[in-house]
């Protein structure tokens, strides 16, 4: 049976100013699955990602053409909550970024924004998401201290914690190990692959054994086009396109 579609993206294009950097994708993430985005650098993974969340509305000179639908609502709609999308459509970037905070105020900080005051509530959060942020161990008894006196891998994991928090449905991630160590990494990534159960994650990477380890479909994205979307086994042991073959293998990129 096909799994439900959580985002559907129909002829996406994007300009920043005159310089048109998507020309057209088409792509949809199904429910549970964690897709991973690649290809070489300036291809427009980071771009596409952006606009799943309307984060490009931040960047003055960009423009979003095309349709893109969070569970067949359009986003881009005017009476979208952007606000709201943005809970529901999470994301996580590359260098992470607590806030100056205690790791408990990070967690909550969502929630706090939302009107809950209720401590009980906070506490449950808290523990919750840290948890399935595979943090609560390291961090249970210092809640109270700075996030930023963690590691980078800490800090990213606390930071999806953050993300957690609001429970949304779909977390996108850019390049989210790329600044931490290897055991880091791989700590970010068995979370990924438990976190996939209940969630939808969209994942930018450079890394092709991490697209490989992690990922149930691969979109492979080259100078603002999207050249294939398959199962990653496919993508990784039968391309259908030459360029995806050339860009895996390392003949370019
Ligand atoms: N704010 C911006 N203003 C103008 N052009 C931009 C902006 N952000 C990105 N671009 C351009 O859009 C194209 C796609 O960039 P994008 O960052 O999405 O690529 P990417 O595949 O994510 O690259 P990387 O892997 O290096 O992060 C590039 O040509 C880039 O120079």
């Amino acid at each position: 049976m096909a799994k439900t579609k959580v985002i559907t993206s129909e002829n996406v294009k994007l300009h920043y100013g005159d310089f048109e950097a998507l020309h057209g994708i088409n792509l949809d993430f199904a429910e549970h699955e964690i897709t991973a985005l690649i290809g070489p650098s300036g291809c427009g993974k980071s771009t596409y990602l952006r606009c799943l969340n309307r984060m490009n509305d931040l960047i003055p000179t960009a423009r979003v053409e095309g349709d893109i639908r969070l569970r067949g609502q359009d986003i881009y709609a005017p009476s979208q909550d952007v606000v709201q999308l943005r809970k529901s459509v999470g994301m996580v970037f590359q260098q992470p970024n607590p806030f100056p905070f205690s790791i408990y105020e990070n967690v909550v900080y969502g929630l706090r924004l939302a009107g809950v005051k209720d401590r009980a509530v906070l506490d449950e959060a808290v523990e919750t998401s840290l948890q399935q942020a595979a943090i609560w161990d390291e961090v249970k008894d210092k809640l109270h201290e700075s996030a930023l006196s963690l590691s980078g891998g800490q800090q990213q994991r606390v930071v999806i914690g953050r993300v957690l928090a609001v429970k949304p449905e779909v977390i996108l991630m850019d390049e989210p190990t790329s600044a931490l160590d290897p055991i880091s990494s791989s700590q970010i990534e068995n979370m990924l692959l438990a976190l996939r159960h209940d969630y939808t994650i969209i994942l930018v990477t450079h890394n092709m054994h991490q697209a490989s380890r992690i990922s149930d479909k691969t979109a492979f994205f080259l100078q603002g086009r999207l050249v294939e979307a398959a199962p990653t086994k496919q993508i990784f042991l039968n391309p259908a396109e030459k360029e995806t073959e050339d860009y895996i293998t390392g003949r370019f990129g």
